[in-house]
């Protein structure tokens, strides 16, 4: 059987170049992550592997493979993903298997594309185009051919299996191995069962070249890069050449006629990269044939790096070399270089185009992609926005009633308490005391101490204020540190005298007493003292009979107060002390 690689443009196939020289291994069927990588690397376009579908041991790093003890086989890792595929237009074996994939390039590129044989015979549509569907037909006469060339080491191109007609054949099952690599032999024969360890455990391993491989609608040669194509084509006309000077010393075999003059030629040139190029190594070495000194050809640019006198290293069925060689007899050396002059920009421009086209397509999937989650995104927006819409009318209604139910129940305060009603401006009387303004909060907490009474704590609240009066109103309101219940409170006024610092302090607490309490501001501190205490008929005894205050704003910021008093039992002692933050601006 013959295996041939999967990848694009890559020739290597089992039976060509030194034995062992290359292996191939299956695509990691079972292994799906694996596979992904591979098929990402191999880039083919809605192509997909099969267990007949193999890479060649060149698309993979050195350290991808380890070597059986035994027989040193090599071994392809079980996490080896390849990883190179710049051979493009260094390898083009004969009889690869990239024909389909020239047949829809060709198609793709409107059929200004075609292969060197078909430039040949004329024949670049009806070749190609047949060789899919009739290559089950014609496998044994190609097998045979084949082998009969390759026994004679005689170099062909894969255009001159086209040429000749014949199709590659999908190949019974001949070898498979366990855990070995299929390792390629001289024979160079297709359908010869000489070597074929795999590397992908039991499954039969059949010749991808029968088509398995390489059905794919779109190949990868449709998206190579600009300038590769055309390096392709000339590479195949290099292999032409070759041919054709080996053609003059061997009699040819019967092959389909050919038109030699057909203006396609020069219309069509081939840019699949499917045709033999410049090879380097003796594992990918295309066919050549000695040069002659009548064949201009082989001056043409892009020499094949290996000198042409060299001996093939390949083996190519010679029937299929002789239908090109007898082509080119009969070219001319001039004209091949202008068909190579003027394909070569052609080849770049389709090439371009097919940079173009794929690019162009993942552009296009993404876009379809980013035109649905904005569509989507937008849904989500008009569906927020309704909701906007309703919640703003709903607050519409909300304030419209309050308004109702504020005229009804307060006819009055609703004028009064109308939003957006500016601060009334402090009144200048008031300049010494401003520093008391705003709202504090006891922190920490105050300390209540008497001698009658266990020390105690609590929360203050303060609110000191103006309506634009030249007074300040004010109101203490204190809380168990605990349990926030309310405790003493206290509301009033602090009036100053017209210019002077005095003051007056006028409270009433909820303990039933009513003070006035007179005193001076100095700076930031206000000192007052009890002027009168008045109480409640059944005030709480003992009664309280004197009171002092120190206000003060520290150097904090904090303002601090503290009460001192004097009862019927007690002498003046302090009773309160508490530390106030603005909470206010
Ligand atoms: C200037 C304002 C205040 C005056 C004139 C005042 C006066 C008094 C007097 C006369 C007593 C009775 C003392 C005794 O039994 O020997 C008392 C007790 C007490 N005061 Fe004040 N007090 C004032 C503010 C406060 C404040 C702001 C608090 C904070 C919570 C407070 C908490 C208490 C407590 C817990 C007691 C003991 C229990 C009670 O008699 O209700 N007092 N105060």
């Amino acid at each position: 059987m013959v295996i041939c690689c999967a990848a694009a443009n890559c020739s290597n196939r089992q039976g060509k170049g030194e034995k062992r020289a290359v292996s191939f291994h299956r695509f990691p069927l079972k292994d799906s992550k694996r596979l992904i990588q591979w098929l990402k690397a191999v880039q083919r376009d809605n192509w997909t592997p099969t267990k007949y579908s193999f890479l060649c041991s060149e698309h993979f790093t050195k350290d991808s493979f380890s070597k059986r003890l035994e027989d040193q086989h090599r071994l392809l890792k079980p996490t080896a993903v390849p990883s190179i595929f710049h051979l493009a237009e260094k390898k083009r074996g004969a009889g690869g298997h990239g024909r389909p994939r020239r047949k829809d390039t060709r198609k793709a590129s409107g059929g200004l594309r075609a292969h060197a044989s078909d430039i040949a015979d004329g024949k670049a549509a009806a070749g190609s185009s047949s060789s899919s569907s009739s290559e089950g037909l014609m496998a044994k006469p190609e097998s045979r051919k084949l082998k009969r060339g390759a026994s004679q080491g005689r170099p062909a191109a894969r255009a001159t299996r086209e040429a000749t007609g014949l199709q590659r054949a999908r190949q019974p099952p001949e070898g498979h191995g366990d855990d070995g690599p299929a390792s390629a032999t001289a024979s160079g024969g297709r359908g010869e069962a000489n070597a074929c360890a795999v590397d992908a455990g039991d499954e039969n391993a059949t010749s991808p070249d029968g088509g398995l491989v390489d059905r794919s609608g779109i190949s990868v040669d449709d998206f190579t890069p600009p300038g590769s194509g055309a390096c392709k084509f000339i590479g195949s006309l290099h292999s032409y050449s070759f041919s054709s000077k080996h053609a003059r010393e061997r009699p040819a075999v019967p092959r389909e006629p050919v038109d030699r003059k057909r203006p396609k030629r020069d219309a069509e040139p081939g840019c699949s990269g499917s045709s033999p190029g410049p090879d380097k190594g003796p594992a990918q070495s295309p066919p050549r044939a000695p040069p002659t000194a009548s064949s201009s050809l082989t001056a043409t640019p892009q020499k094949p790096a290996q000198g042409p006198s060299a001996p093939p290293t390949d083996v190519t069925p010679k029937p299929a070399a002789e239908a090109v060689q007898s082509e080119h007899s009969d070219a001319s050396p001039m004209s091949i270089n202008e068909v190579i002059l003027s394909a070569s920009g052609a080849c770049k421009l389709i090439d371009s185009l097919h940079s173009y086209c794929f690019s162009s397509r993942q552009s296009k999937s993404q876009v379809c992609c980013l035109q649905e989650q904005v569509e989507k995104k937008n849904g989500e927006l008009r569906a927020l926005r309704q909701r906007v819409s309703r919640s703003d009318s709903q607050v519409r209604e909300l304030r419209e009633k309050l308004d109702r139910l504020r005229r009804l129940s307060l006819p009055h305060l609703s004028s009064l308490l109308a939003p957006g009603r500016e601060a009334p401006r402090m009144n200048p009387v008031l300049e010494p005391l401003s520093w008391m303004l705003g709202t504090w909060l006891s922190d920490p907490p105050g300390a209540g101490t008497f001698p009658t009474l266990q020390p105690f704590q609590y929360l203050e609240e303060v609110h000191i204020s103006h309506v634009g009066q030249p007074m300040l109103n004010f109101s203490f309101n204190a809380f168990h540190p605990d349990t926030h219940k309310p405790m003493h409170r206290e509301c009033g006024f602090i009036r100053l005298e017209p210019d002077t610092n005095k003051v007056a302090f006028v409270s009433a607490q909820n303990t039933g007493i009513v003070e006035v309490e007179e005193g001076e501001v100095n700076g930031q501190e206000l000192c007052i003292a009890s002027h009168s205490i008045a109480r409640t008929s059944f005030a709480k005894e003992p009664h309280v009979e004197q009171i002092t205050r120190k206000f003060r704003l520290n150097s904090e910021g904090k303002l601090e107060q503290t009460v001192s008093m004097a009862t019927t039992t007690q002498p003046m002692t302090q009773h309160l002390h508490v530390t106030y933050k603005k909470v206010t601006p």
